[in-house]
């Protein structure tokens, strides 16, 4: 078992955390109010260690003066233990019972669904409204009109709300913050965000598709944030829906080890409850929307010998990952549901393990006990490791704790542009954000002032006058990026930020009638401040204003949101491809730049060479400069003048114009003149040294492949292979289901321009697919034939005007 066990950890440890490539849709949060009673038996976990505090040691604690003190002068030298060691009654009371979670999966599975009967349940909202539902009221998180009219989630949307967990007849209050994050893979950036400043998360999946292609996607997400999560298994009332499958798939595609809590009884349109593996007992919900649960010890006779068989799975699934309870079942012992409990809750929190719950968010079925599981088994915010670096120790990491009395730090994680002005969500970490404090931006230096601080209920807001350590909420004026820290300004801390992954497609832009052009600049100027993954440029050679973004929906979007939200109406040129360029062979150069034009004159020489870096694991690297210049021949300050040019020179390559990828320049010599040489000279001669031997050093087109993902009902399998053959993709996973079968492929993104239309006709309008980004591969000869003809044309033509 033990072999087992490590297995699986050096399996997980070798999984790749995915590098760029997003998925996406819309987080919102849910957040609990801080009870302030305080902890009864409650558990807090420090690094690494596990730590249970007896109720004798929670009396003893009281807000520990000292430690304040020594927060005060030297935040760094406190060691989350200490502080947790330390913490109040009430203080601990309020943590345990704060989750910050995020509902994440691929598009589609039904987190928007979910949410809204997380927040019907939790007496948020009144009444249930669908996504697309029929009563065209529309789901409470998808506030946007387009979300609901295409009954997709873009933008993360954030709530909170209190749920109230009754465990032996005794009631615990929690508060959580929610986000429910979109499923579509242009929205990546929103999920990305959510993840960096939430502590767990629910991971839905659909019964009869199981792990998806963006569900793979979700899963290296959690992983680079290290966010333990639950499953949850939904539409268990669809035809063929079997949640063993998903579990298996967790197990093996996502190589997370998984087991079953719940057993469904009945399936499919008989689905009527769940049996919980753990306490044994068979939970059907009641009322016009399922809002009241019973519980029962009578579990149904057909579903007796399948729960004790799970029940069985689960135990021995929890032995490898937990020693406790492989030490019960060496001992052929049974674990008493407490103790199944509090190792499923550790494995969770220490990323080995995910429990599988399951039931239907559109039956109303099986959604309370999932939001249990988020009491019982995903941390409160003092059981997540945060860090931060210190710029007074070399940037030496930090542990933040969330402890209301220390000084503040806090991570804005993301803008929104409102009818009240610029609305900033932050994550606070540390300390108590207060409305009118000063606070300071670690990386502009700049102190400002916090006007208002709000708790966001979907697009409603709800004005508070602070915010405790651990939680989230937005505030209003205060100016910055997305990613900054903030600080009370005694702490020099800055977090590090999220990931953004590049853009593959761009296109050009520009509004159709000139008296818009202030409102089509307002626009552009706030989905870029919004979306770190949406960038807008002007091409200096065409002065085109041109939009770069993780796909054509994506863009789609913006155009559409353009025209509804700023009244402008825009052309737009043919999408292209993010196209990168790299070399293929070592090449020297000795260049020299001499112009004499009377007055002085510029001088520069620089010697060295170019070579290819060789594409790692995760594809073709940055490229690089490096000097190597012995015996002064070019001082430190012109040597920094050459960088400059090199960089200028990436980002806009030799061959068509694009960014330069995997390639290294080392200057090893060069001379100066005494009073021709200058930085520009330098920068200018790096340049054409560059530019000479880029194209000396066979060039090489790279063109973005997307790993593609097509689902379709079984009779439409043949079609798709087809389509797929015709634009030369590699087929990599076929998964035939009852119904439909599911593809996976590589494939160029210039390929796949107009598939979505193929796609439509080919299957009836019942075939689906997902593109996500995986890496750059060399170009086709004739493909960089073409694209290179067309650059020098365009060039041409432009010198001609
Ligand atoms: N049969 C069935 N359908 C469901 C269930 N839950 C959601 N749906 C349907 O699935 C579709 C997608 O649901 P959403 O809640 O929008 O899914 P989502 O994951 O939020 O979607 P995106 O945010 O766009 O990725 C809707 O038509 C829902 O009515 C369920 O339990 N059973």
């Amino acid at each position: 078992m033990r072999v087992h066990r490590l297995a699986r950890a050096a399996a997980l440890a070798e999984a790749p955390l995915g590098s760029l490539r997003g998925c996406a849709s819309k987080p919102r949060f849910l957040c609990l109010n801080a009870s302030s009673r305080g902890l009864v038996g409650g558990a807090g976990r420090g690094l690494g260690t596990q730590r249970y505090f007896s109720q004798s040691r929670i009396a003893r604690a009281s807000v520990a003066e000292s430690v304040l003190k020594q927060a005060a002068a030297d935040p760094s030298a406190l060691t989350q233990e200490t502080i947790i060691d330390n913490l109040d009654e009430v203080e601990r009371g309020r943590l345990a019972r704060l989750r910050n979670i995020g509902i994440a999966a691929h598009i589609d599975s039904g987190k928007t669904t979910a949410t809204e009967r997380v927040l019907f349940y939790t007496g948020r909202i009144n009444a249930i409204h669908e996504v697309r539902g029929k009563d065209a009221v529309g789901a409470k998180m998808d506030s946007m009109e387009l979300e609901r009219e295409k009954g997709i989630t873009i933008q993360s949307a954030a709530t909170f709300c209190d749920w109230v967990k009754v465990e032996n007849g005794k009631e615990e209050k929690y508060h959580l913050n929610l986000i429910d994050t979109p499923g579509h893979i242009d929205f990546t950036i929103e999920v990305e965000r959510a993840l960096r400043v939430l502590d767990g998360a629910v991971m839905i999946l659909c019964a009869v598709s199981g792990v998806q292609s963006q569900t793979i996607t979700v899963d290296r997400q959690m992983r680079r944030y290290n966010v333990p999560r639950i499953s949850f298994v939904n539409k268990m009332d669809r035809m063929g829906a079997n949640p063993f499958k998903a579990v298996e798939q967790i197990n093996q595609k996502l190589r997370l080890t998984a087991a079953a809590v719940q057993v469904p009884i009945g399936s499919e349109d008989n689905f009527q409850g769940v049996v919980d593996l753990i306490r044994m007992k068979a939970i059907y919900n009641e009322g016009p929307k399922g809002e009241i649960i019973r519980e029962t010890d009578e579990i149904p006779a057909d579903v007796k010998k399948l729960a004790e068989e799970k029940r069985a799975v689960l135990i021995e699934t929890l032995a490898d990952v937990d020693d406790e309870i492989a030490e019960i079942f060496l001992d052929e012992r049974t674990p008493t549901p407490e103790q199944i409990k509090a190792a499923i809750r550790r494995a969770t929190i220490a990323l080995k393990f995910t429990p599988v719950l399951m039931g239907s968010a559109l039956a109303d079925k099986s959604v309370q006990p999932m939001l249990d599981a988020v009491c019982d088994y995903l941390p409160n915010p003092s059981e997540v490791e945060n860090l931060a670096l210190d710029k007074r120790r070399d940037e030496a990491p930090v542990k933040l704790v969330s402890y209301n009395s220390l000084p503040f730090v806090g991570l804005a994680f993301k803008l929104e542009e409102s009818n009240y002005g610029q609305l900033t969500y932050i994550r606070v970490y540390q300390g108590t954000l207060k409305k009118g404090m000063n606070v300071f931006n670690a990386r502009t230096d700049k102190r400002v002032k916090v006007p208002r601080i709000v708790r966001m209920h979907s697009n409603e807001m709800e004005e508070v006058p602070e915010i405790g350590a651990g939680e989230i909420c937005a505030v209003f004026g205060v100016d910055c990026a997305s990613g900054d820290t903030f600080t009370d300004g005694g702490l020099p801390y800055s977090m590090s930020s999220m990931f953004v992954p590049d853009p593959v497609i761009s296109l050009s832009i520009k509004p159709k009638s000139t008296k818009d052009t202030a409102n089509f600049s307002k626009a552009m100027n706030r989905f870029q401040r919004e979306d770190p993954t949406f960038r807008v440029h002007v091409d200096a050679e065409s002065q085109e204003t041109i939009i770069s973004g993780m796909g054509e929906l994506h863009l789609d979007i913006y155009v559409e949101r353009m025209r509804r939200e700023y009244k402008v109406e825009v052309e737009t040129g043919q999408p292209q491809v993010a196209y990168r360029e790299t070399i293929t062979q070592h090449v020297k150069f000795d260049h020299t730049l001499k112009k004499q034009t009377g007055g002085a004159g510029d001088y520069a020489r620089v010697v060295g060479y170019m070579e290819p870096i060789e594409p790692g694991p995760n594809g073709y690297g940055p490229s690089k400069f490096e000097e190597q210049v012995t015996g002064g021949s070019i001082s430190e300050k012109f040597l920094f003048a050459c960088e400059k040019g090199f960089l200028a020179s990436c980002e806009k390559g030799p061959l068509i114009g694009h960014p330069v990828l995997g390639t290294t320049m080392i200057i090893n010599d060069g001379a100066t003149h005494m009073t021709d040489s200058s930085e520009m000279a330098f920068k200018n001669a790096t340049q054409q040294a560059f530019r000479k031997a880029f194209k000396e050093a066979k060039p090489q087109v790279l063109e973005p492949m997307m790993k593609t993902t097509i689902t379709a009902p079984n009779e439409f399998q043949g079609n798709i292979v087809g389509l797929l053959n015709k634009r030369n993709a590699i087929i990599s996973d076929t998964e035939i289901g009852p119904e439909d079968f599911t593809l996976t492929a590589d494939c160029s993104l210039n390929a796949m321009f107009g598939f979505s239309s193929q796609l439509r006709a080919a299957t009836q309008g019942k075939g689906e697919f997902g593109m996500e980004f995986s890496h750059y591969s060399p170009a086709p000869g004739q493909l960089q034939k073409e694209l290179v003809a067309k650059h020098e044309k365009a060039q041409a033509d432009r010198h001609k005007k």
